[in-house]
């Protein structure tokens, strides 16, 4: 029987001996412990390398970085914010499970699931635009996911296809969790207990200082006009990513970064013609100037556009629609 302590590389093992005794070990994983493979990509701070467990034999992606440069980078925060993340976010199958982390006197190790099958950007690029039933499984599988990550108190903040990862199976695995927020504990029966996930208290950015703004075409009104990102931020790059499927570009991108924040603000963004329209109605209620307007998971579960999606297991159980 193994059990492991979630996010320390400390894995015990139980074992029975010889004269019947249970015996436990305690085994501490390293990199010695892996074959590591190709590139699987780079990141500003990260290189992901594909990785063997020599024991087990299971494939991981191991992402490696390199101390000196996080610190002198001033990165640290950032990824003990991953680290942190991730540890909350280990039930669901939509987000890249971590394993175990670990170092040596060089570097930093993230053992994370392994997405074979790259960014749901690459595979959009390929195809040009999704048909309507590939847009709502994937659409589906994404909002399961932002359902749980705020079930658990954490928003993503940088929602984007870069950073839906594909597995084998073609099923979603989001990623890239360092500039993720974790919500304060809620305090039981306070004040704040009820909060609306548009609600600015529910452990929106209070330091005057904007600590993380996302990706300039995702990123929500309320973060460029307040500074303040919350649970519905997730929802307003969601509704940009289900337009995105179906018209093969976002909604809001224009010369630079400065004219699409222009955009954002201003709502300014339009549908390209014959634009499906079950689904111009989905995104009309959730690209929404005011947080507290935007329709809420459970009602965006309910609408129209997800007719036919069997929420829960079924969902990551099923076969991924074929890309066509
Ligand atoms: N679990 C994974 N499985 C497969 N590929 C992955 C996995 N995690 C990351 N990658 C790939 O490795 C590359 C680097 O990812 P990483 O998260 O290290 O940096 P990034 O977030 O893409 O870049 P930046 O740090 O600049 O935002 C990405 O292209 C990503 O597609
Ligand atoms: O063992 C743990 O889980 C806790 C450590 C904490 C930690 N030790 C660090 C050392 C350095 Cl130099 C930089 C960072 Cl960001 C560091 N973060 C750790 C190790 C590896 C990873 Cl990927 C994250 C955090």
């Amino acid at each position: 029987e193994e059990w492991q302590d979630r996010g320390a590389s400390v894995i015990r093992q139980q074992e029975v001996d010889s004269s019947g005794q249970t015996v436990t070990r305690t085994v501490k994983k390293g990199v010695k412990d892996f074959n590591f493979g190709r590139t699987l990509g780079e990141g500003s701070y990260s290189t992901v390398l594909a990785a063997t467990d020599r024991q087990t034999l299971k494939e991981y992606a191991i992402k490696v970085l390199d101390k000196r440069h996080i610190i002198k980078e001033k990165k640290v925060k950032y990824v003990n914010i991953e680290r942190d993340t991730l540890n909350r976010l280990t039930e669901h199958p939509g987000i890249v499970r971590l394993y175990y982390t670990f170092q040596d006197e060089r570097s930093l190790y993230f053992v994370l699931d392994l997405a074979s099958s790259g960014e749901l950007l690459g595979v959009l690029k390929k195809m040009g635009s999704f048909d309507m039933e590939c847009a709502r499984f994937y659409g589906a599988e994404i909002l399961d996911s932002v359902a749980y990550m705020h079930s658990r108190g954490v928003i993503h903040r940088d929602l984007k296809p870069e950073n839906v990862l594909l597995d084998k199976d073609m099923h979603v695995k989001i990623t890239d969790f360092g500039t993720a927020k974790i919500l304060p504990e809620p305090r039981v029966g306070g004040a704040g207990s009820q909060e609306a996930p548009g609600d600015p208290t529910d452990g929106a950015e209070t330091d005057r200082a904007v600590s993380f703004v996302g990706t300039a075409e995702y990123v929500s009104p309320e973060l460029l006009r307040d500074k303040n990102a919350c649970k519905a931020s997730d929802l307003w790059a969601f509704g940009c990513i289900i337009y995105q499927l179906l018209a093969g570009r976002p909604p809001f991108k224009a010369a630079n970064e400065y004219l699409t924040f222009q955009k954002i603000l201003a709502l300014d963004y339009t549908f390209p013609d014959a634009f499906p329209e079950v689904a111009r109605d989905l995104i009309e209620r959730l690209l929404v100037l005011e947080p507290a307007n935007r329709l809420p998971i459970e009602h965006i579960r309910n609408h129209r556009f997800f007719d036919g999606v069997q929420w829960g297991k079924g969902l990551w159980r099923q076969k991924a629609p074929r890309l066509k």
